[in-house]
């Protein structure tokens, strides 16, 4: 039953709730469709678990930004929780430990926008290698996938342990195996009876491989702290490991603090898991768009041009003088919707949103799909067209609309990373390179794979070299 004055949604069968109206392989149309019926606030009952849906802009800016902490938390008794064993902090509930480890990472991240091994650097280094792969394949047809997932598991390896892997990497290689599984399972039918059937949960049933793929992770990161904790000069921090390790050194004695090793691990895993399908599943569709749309390419090779001069290498301020470029990114980043809804909040107090009473607890989904699609926010909500991000004057303009990143008091902790990776790879490319879509490949195929991040499908792409090169 819902409680007194409950956002309004479907009947509810006994025990399965509303999971039948939900398709498993992709909810969004659904979501649609209750929000044509119930409006902007409704709710759905996963399993006998009650779950308010959020849509619009000014609905989803209301609960988690001006109500930002009334919505700040993390349900913490699905599937998900209990596979990461409560650490980390994409999942971590809002108190503390959440602050801590975030307020930590910001700052961790933010200094090394400075120095000699800046972020850039680190980010420019990586390209180099997705341009020596690209110019192997001058002429040929070849599938970008595994390269830019590559290149974005580098930057954050880099970041975290200051080291690159090749993709055969036994270490890489088998964290990404377990992560695509986890996730699979944490989107699929186990997930879902494992969260609305608890009495289940100690069953040996398929779910239990998630916690064993986490136990896999965590035994791999291990020696590479152990590493770190012999090569490592205090207060000299090279990475992430380091910064912690230091932070470790400064919490001794503390009985009160809230970082440990083992979180530390999780906390590792976690930043790689945000950093890297989020940022290779926007450049991917960036790539689909440009190729086929070759007049926006080609305008945003004038503006590198123009810009850059004779310059090879493009910095993150360059952004500030190239509109077109920006907008072209911006757009990319609203049609690729890389995080359709979001990631679960959850009422951390009895609040009220929209004129409706929502309880502490309750499982929260901010629809993101339902914000950067909206009509009314958008000159062209259902085209791939920069002029979205365009006044008058052709200046970039940012509609409040913009949200991938989600926003208020759990905001995505990478966007400025994933901001700065976006620009340096798809200027630098773009400088480069014409990306041709294939005469071969038939007509492409704007619709994404549905998941935790949307996936473009698979293609192909072809490369030349730029003639001003
Ligand atoms: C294009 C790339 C990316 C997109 C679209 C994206 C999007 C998002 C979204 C929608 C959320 C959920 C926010 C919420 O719960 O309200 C999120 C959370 C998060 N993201 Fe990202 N992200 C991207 C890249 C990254 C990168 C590169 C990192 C790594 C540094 C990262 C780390 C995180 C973390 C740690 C959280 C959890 C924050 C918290 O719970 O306090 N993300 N991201």
């Amino acid at each position: 039953r819902r409680p007194k004055n409950f956002p309004p949604g479907p009947s509810p069968l006994p025990i399965l709730g509303n999971i039948l109206e939900l398709s498993l392989d992709n909810p969004l149309k659904d979501f649609e469709r209750l929000r044509n019926t119930y409006g902007n606030v409704y709710s759905v009952f996963l399993g006998t678990k009650a779950a308010v849906v959020i849509n619009g802009m000014k609905a989803v800016k209301d609960a988690i930004v001006t109500k930002g902490i009334d919505f700040a938390g993390r349900p913490q008794d699905l599937f998900v929780n209990d596979s990461t064993e409560r650490k980390g902090v994409i999942l971590a509930d809002y108190g503390p430990s959440w602050k801590d480890h975030r307020r930590f990472a910001l700052m961790t991240l933010r200094n090394f926008g400075l120095g000699k091994d800046s972020m850039e650097e680190r980010i420019h280094g990586e390209i180099k290698y997705i341009t020596d792969d690209l110019e192997k394949s001058i002429g040929k047809s070849l599938s970008p996938q595994l390269m830019f997932h590559n290149a974005a598991s580098n930057i954050i390896c880099q970041v975290l342990f200051g080291q690159r892997y090749e993709h055969d990497d036994e270490f890489i290689k088998v964290i990404l195996k377990c992560f695509t599984d986890n996730a699979k399972l944490a989107n699929g039918p186990w997930a879902m009876l494992y969260d609305s059937f608890p009495m289940i949960r100690s069953l040996p049933l398929p779910f239990r491989r998630a916690f064993k793929n986490v136990k896999t992770c965590q035994a791999l990161v291990l020696p590479v702290v152990q590493e770190h904790k012999k090569t490592r000069v205090p207060g000299q921090p090279r990475d992430f490991v380091d910064c912690y390790l230091d932070r470790l050194d400064k919490e001794k004695g503390n009985d009160a603090s809230t970082f440990s090793e083992d979180l530390m691990i999780m906390y590792i895993l976690d930043l790689h898991f945000a950093g890297t399908d989020t940022t290779s599943n926007t450049l991917l569709t960036g790539f689909l768009y440009l190729m086929t749309y070759p007049h926006i390419q080609e305008r945003c090779q004038q503006e590198i041009d123009e810009v850059l001069g004779g310059n090879d290498q493009a910095s993150f301020e360059d952004r500030h003088n190239m509109p077109y470029v920006q907008a072209t990114i911006h757009e990319i980043q609203r049609v690729a919707n890389t995080v359709p809804l979001s990631v679960p909040h959850c009422t951390i107090k009895d609040t009220e949103l929209m004129g409706y009473s929502i309880p502490k607890g309750t499982l929260i989904i901010p629809n993101l799909t339902s914000v950067l699609n909206e009509e009314g926010q958008w000159k062209f909500p259902n085209e791939f067209n920069p002029e979205n991000f365009l006044n008058d004057q052709g200046e970039f303009v940012k509609p409040e609309a913009f949200m991938p990143f989600s926003a208020g008091p759990r905001v995505c902790l990478g966007e400025g990373l994933a901001r700065m990776e976006l620009f340096l790879i798809l200027v630098t490319l773009l400088r480069k390179f014409n990306f041709i879509w294939p005469e071969d490949a038939g007509k492409p195929d704007y619709n994404p794979v549905y998941g935790v991040t949307l996936t473009p499908q698979l293609y192909h792409m072809k490369v030349q070299l730029r003639e001003t090169n």
